[in-house]
């Protein structure tokens, strides 16, 4: 649109990192300008203070599970909402720079969720080098540029970017290995429902039994599939967890939005995360016809008319 400024995305930088191709798959170039920010809370704080639109960072992954730094960022802090998800199966290189032969290398770098992936591969080639964690992978090959270690792991164009060559190509343990990325924005409205949707949540419940099991019943009454659960400490205290999840539908689905109402009634805190289109090519679960939106808007209809005494 004429005048309208350029969307800046915020990603988990340096340039070169899975984050940025994640970024690249989901925004065409010249929809928006591309900011790399040092690291996860940084891309999140961006979006904060308005020096980004949206940032796009990591959230999970098959293989090692969530992203601690994304997690714990969405669900502290002021509000931010997720309006996409976008799902990248990353290759890995073991980079050096050149010159450097595989029998020299004494240290290797890069991002948690890289190493974790490449852990039995590293083992066999590296016996003895104790991986060190950056905070990205591209970042773990700009300091092996600078000197700072022998070898990176990182994507094939990081190793490119900061003039390395790959020691040892696709050094992933297994195959297959995809990762969650979500675009992250501002309080604003919500994507509209595709009627393929997810909805993010996190809750804290009491510290009373069953309470778990309350919060799972808000959503089996109405038909909606959880696709992922897990329990992030709280950092209050020991034994006070939160859980982080995700389930099929939109918060404008009848189904959903009456669940978020009752769970608002039975967490102790309930922070919304976003309604956003399913991206890892599954569909939502059917719902019988008790459970759809119609079910939903007759029954609310028949209320109506029971209060008003219309029997
Ligand atoms: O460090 C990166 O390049 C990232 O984008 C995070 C990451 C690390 C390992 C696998 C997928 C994403």
């Amino acid at each position: 649109m004429p005048g309208t400024p350029p969307t800046r995305y915020a990603y988990l930088g340096p340039e070169g990192t899975f984050a940025e191709a994640a970024l690249i798959s989901a925004v065409a170039p010249g929809e928006g300008s591309r900011i790399p920010s040092p690291g996860v809370p940084a891309a999140l704080a961006a979006v904060r203070s308005g020096d980004a639109d949206a940032a796009l960072v990591p959230l999970e992954n098959s293989v090692e599970g969530s992203v601690p730094a994304t997690m714990d960022g969405l669900a502290e802090g002021d509000p931010l909402l997720i309006t996409r998800e976008v799902f990248l199966a990353p290759t890995f290189v073991l980079a050096g720079r050149p010159g450097t032969t595989l029998s020299a290398v004494r240290s290797v770098a890069s991002h948690p969720h890289a190493l974790a992936q490449t852990a039995g591969r590293l083992a066999r080639l590296l016996p003895g080098v104790v991986p060190l964690p950056a905070t990205s992978t591209a970042e773990a090959a700009r300091q092996v540029a600078a000197g700072e270690h022998d070898a990176a792991v990182c994507a094939p164009i990081a190793a490119e970017r900061y003039g390395l060559t790959a020691l040892v190509d696709d050094v992933a343990d297994r195959s297959g290995a995809v990762t969650r990325f979500v675009l992250v924005a501002p309080p604003g409205p919500l994507p509209a429902p595709t009627g393929n949707d997810k909805t993010s949540l996190v809750a804290v419940v009491g510290d009373r039994t069953g309470a778990l099991l309350d919060l799972l019943r808000e959503f089996a009454v109405r038909e909606i599939s959880l696709t992922r659960i897990e329990s992030r400490p709280t950092r209050e205290r020991l034994g006070v967890y939160s859980f982080s999840l995700d389930c099929e539908g939109h918060a404008a689905d009848a189904r959903v939005g009456e669940a978020l109402a009752a769970l608002h009634r039975v967490c102790d805190e309930l922070r919304f995360l976003g309604s956003y289109p399913r991206a890892d090519g599954r569909e939502n679960k059917p719902v019988t016809p008790v459970s759809n939106d119609a079910a939903f808007g007759e029954a609310a209809g028949w209320l109506e008319r029971v209060r008003a005494g219309r029997v």
